[in-house]
């Protein structure tokens, strides 16, 4: 695996609405087959980055390559080997899975079995469920499925673990890290640290519309000791999610 081959490349990649500026001049790359982190507060300019390196949204200035190809030339091919998750508004919600991925893959004009992409995310047993009756973590595990129809390079994933329960994020997490493993890059934003750092290869953060930091989560946090940081409390071998965890279990469960 060859970690330092960029398959997206950001350059001084600047984004105004109006006279507000989103982005200001951000550059990075994503590496091969790694799990890419956008972190940030509210506001900082994470999902109009994303939308515009997918070629859904339109940049001001600045140049992205992705796998070679650029946005502004060939968006077509780029939207060809991405995956991007679709908001849940777009699931007509009285179809079945099977229906809802074989109108998926119409619309991408691929030919995939539709239970082998529901057997990729452990849908499998709901086969036949409509997606309004799904839980949770279920429509999370649905829209990653979704995102993996064209069998793309990159997958990009917007808070994909946001309102799930400790084990369906961990789940999740499992899920991603075999997309990562059977050579999917992964580009992913979350509000959870805790998940960045279990996760990410490397994660950026994003403050303002620039970025701040750009590391692994390991050198992140030596760094920040090496400065001198000292938590204010001292920290117990386990927290509240490992007790959570413990308690309830975190094998797959039939509605997360
Ligand atoms: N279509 C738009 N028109 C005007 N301003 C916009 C538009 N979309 C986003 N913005 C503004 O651009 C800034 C960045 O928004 P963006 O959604 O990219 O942030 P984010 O980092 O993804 O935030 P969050 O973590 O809340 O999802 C915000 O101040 C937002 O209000």
């Amino acid at each position: 695996m060859d970690k330092t081959n960029a398959i997206i490349s950001v350059k001084e990649l600047v984004k105004k609405y109006d006279d507000f500026t989103a982005v200001q001049g951000i550059s990075f790359e994503v590496y091969e087959n790694e799990i890419f982190g956008l972190l940030g507060p509210n506001g900082a300019g994470k999902t109009t980055t994303l939308e515009i390196i997918e070629t859904l949204r339109e940049k001001t200035s600045g140049e992205i390559i992705v796998d070679g190809y650029s946005v502004d030339k060939d968006a077509n091919k780029i939207k060809r080997i991405i995956g991007v998750q679709l908001q849940a508004a777009g699931y007509y919600p009285n179809l079945n899975l099977v229906e809802l991925m074989e109108l998926f893959a119409g619309l991408y004009g691929v030919d995939v079995k539709p239970m082998e992409m529901l057997e990729k995310v452990n849908l499998q047993d709901k086969a036949k469920a409509k997606y309004k009756a799904l839980s949770g973590g279920q429509k999370q595990r649905f829209s990653i499925a979704t995102t993996l129809i064209n069998s793309p390079k990159i997958i990009f994933l917007d808070e994909p673990t946001t309102g799930l329960d400790p084990q369906a994020r961990r789940n999740l997490w499992d899920l991603i890290i075999d997309i990562r493993n059977n050579g999917t890059t992964v580009v992913i934003t979350t509000h959870y640290m805790d998940e960045a750092e279990q996760l990410c290869d490397r994660v950026a953060f994003v403050e303002r519309g620039e970025i701040i930091a750009l590391d692994t989560p390991d050198n992140l946090i030596d760094n920040l000791i090496n400065s001198g940081f000292e938590r204010s409390k001292e920290v117990k071998k386990a927290n509240l999610e490992d007790v959570f965890i413990n308690l309830t279990g975190k094998e797959w469960r039939e509605d997360n």
